[in-house]
C-alpha cells in the first residue's frame, strides 16, 4: 500500500517580537491510503503547525513532507486533497448547492450527473433542505456539515480535517463518523486533528501524540488495549472510600482503577462492609493513556521513517 503522506524530521520554528517558539521538533509520521490518523494534542501543541506544513501555508520548515510521493512546496502534491478547517469559512452569500458545483469547477471535475451528485453529499450530511439557501442563514453546526460535504463532494484521495467533528451534535458526529469509514473503506487516507478523543478513538486507525511540537509517541489503539488491559475501573457504593486513590463520584459513591489480579480481593472486602459494585469496565481510555502519555508515564517510541 502506497503512502499518503510523510513527514520526515519536520521542525518549525516561529520567531515573533524577540520570541522564539519551536513549534514542530524533528516530527516524523507516515499515513498510508486507506488509513486514518489521528493527531491529538492539547492546545499550541503543533496540530494546526503540521497541517499548515503540509498545506504548503508555512514553507519555511526544516525536515521534508511528501504528499503521495510529491514534495509538499510542489502545487501537484495537493491535487485530489480536500482540507476543512476547524471554523470553516464558506461564502456566506451562496448556497451549499452552488458551493459544492464550485468546489467540482476548481478540481476541474466533470460529471453527468453534477446536480444529482452535489445533492447525495448534501443528503449525506443531512443538510439538503438548505441546498438552497444562503449560507449565512445556517447554524454552526449545519455550516460544518456543508464544509464537509463540499470536501467529499471532490472525492479526495487524501482528507485533511482539522476538529471535524468539534461542532457537531452527538447525531451529526455519529453520521460523519459513519461517512469517514466508508470513506476510508474505499481506500481513502484521512489526517485528523481532535482533542475529542474519545471521537479519534472511533475513527483513527492509529494516533499520534504530539506535545510542544514533538511526537511523543504513534500507536495503534489496540496497541494501547494490550498495554493497559489488566487495569479497570471500580464504580462501587460504600458508606466510606475503600483506599486513597478512590475519587468521590457523589455521596456514597466512589471511584478507582485497580489491576485484574487485585479484583477478587477488593470485591469480597467491599461486600463484607455492606458495599456494592455499580460497574466494572476497562480502565483503559485513550484519554487515560494521553495523560499518562504527558506525564512521561509510557516509554516515548518514535515511528521509524519509512514504516508506514
Ligand atoms: N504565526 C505564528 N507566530 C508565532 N508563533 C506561532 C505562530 N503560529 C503558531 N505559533 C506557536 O506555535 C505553537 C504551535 O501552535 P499550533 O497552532 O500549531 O498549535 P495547535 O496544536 O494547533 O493548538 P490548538 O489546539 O490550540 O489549535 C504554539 O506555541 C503557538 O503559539
Amino acid at each position: 500500500m502506497s503512502l499518503a503522506l510523510e513527514f520526515r524530521s519536520v521542525s518549525k520554528t516561529f520567531r515573533s517580537k524577540g520570541r522564539t517558539v519551536q513549534a514542530l521538533r524533528d516530527v516524523s509520521f507516515t499515513v498510508s491510503e486507506g488509513e486514518v490518523f489521528g493527531f491529538v494534542g492539547p492546545n499550541g501543541a503543533g496540530k494546526s503547525t503540521t497541517i499548515k506544513v503540509m498545506l504548503d501555508v508555512i514553507d519555511d520548515y526544516d525536515g521534508e513532507v511528501r504528499l503521495y510521493g510529491v514534495s509538499a512546496r510542489e502545487a501537484a502534491a495537493r491535487r485530489g486533497v480536500a482540507y476543512v478547517p476547524e471554523a470553516p469559512a464558506l461564502y456566506e452569500q451562496f448556497t451549499p448547492l452552488e458551493i459544492l458545483r464550485m468546489a467540482l469547477d476548481m478540481y476541474g471535475i466533470r460529471r453527468d450527473d453534477r446536480e444529482a451528485w452535489c445533492m447525495q453529499w448534501l443528503e449525506r450530511f443531512s443538510v439538503a433542505e438548505y441546498a438552497k439557501r444562503a449560507v449565512r442563514q445556517l447554524s454552526k453546526g449545519n455550516v460544518q456539515r456543508v464544509a464537509l460535504a463540499h470536501a467529499m463532494v471532490v472525492s479526495p484521495r487524501l482528507l485533511v480535517l482539522d476538529e471535524p467533528l468539534s461542532g457537531l451534535d452527538p447525531v451529526g458526529r455519529k453520521d460523519v463518523v459513519d461517512i469517514l469509514a466508508n470513506y476510508k473503506r474505499d481506500g481513502g487516507a484521512i489526517f485528523l486533528t481532535s482533542h475529542v478523543l474519545h471521537d479519534v478513538e472511533r475513527i483513527a486507525d492509529r494516533f499520534g501524540f504530539i506535545h510542544r511540537g514533538e511526537l511523543i509517541t504513534t500507536r495503534a489503539p489496540h496497541e494501547l488495549v494490550a498495554e493497559r488491559a489488566d487495569r479497570y475501573l471500580v464504580r462501587y457504593q460504600a458508606a466510606a472510600a475503600l483506599g486513597e486513590a478512590a475519587s468521590s463520584i457523589r455521596s456514597g459513591e466512589f471511584e478507582q482503577e485497580l489491576a485484574q489480579a487485585d479484583l477478587p480481593a477488593f470485591i469480597a472486602r467491599l461486600q463484607d462492609g455492606g458495599g456494592r459494585i455499580v460497574t466494572v469496565k476497562p480502565a483503559m481510555s485513550l484519554e487515560t493513556v494521553f495523560f499518562q502519555v504527558l506525564e512521561g508515564a509510557l516509554k516515548p517510541v518514535a515511528e521509524v521513517p519509512g514504516q508506514g
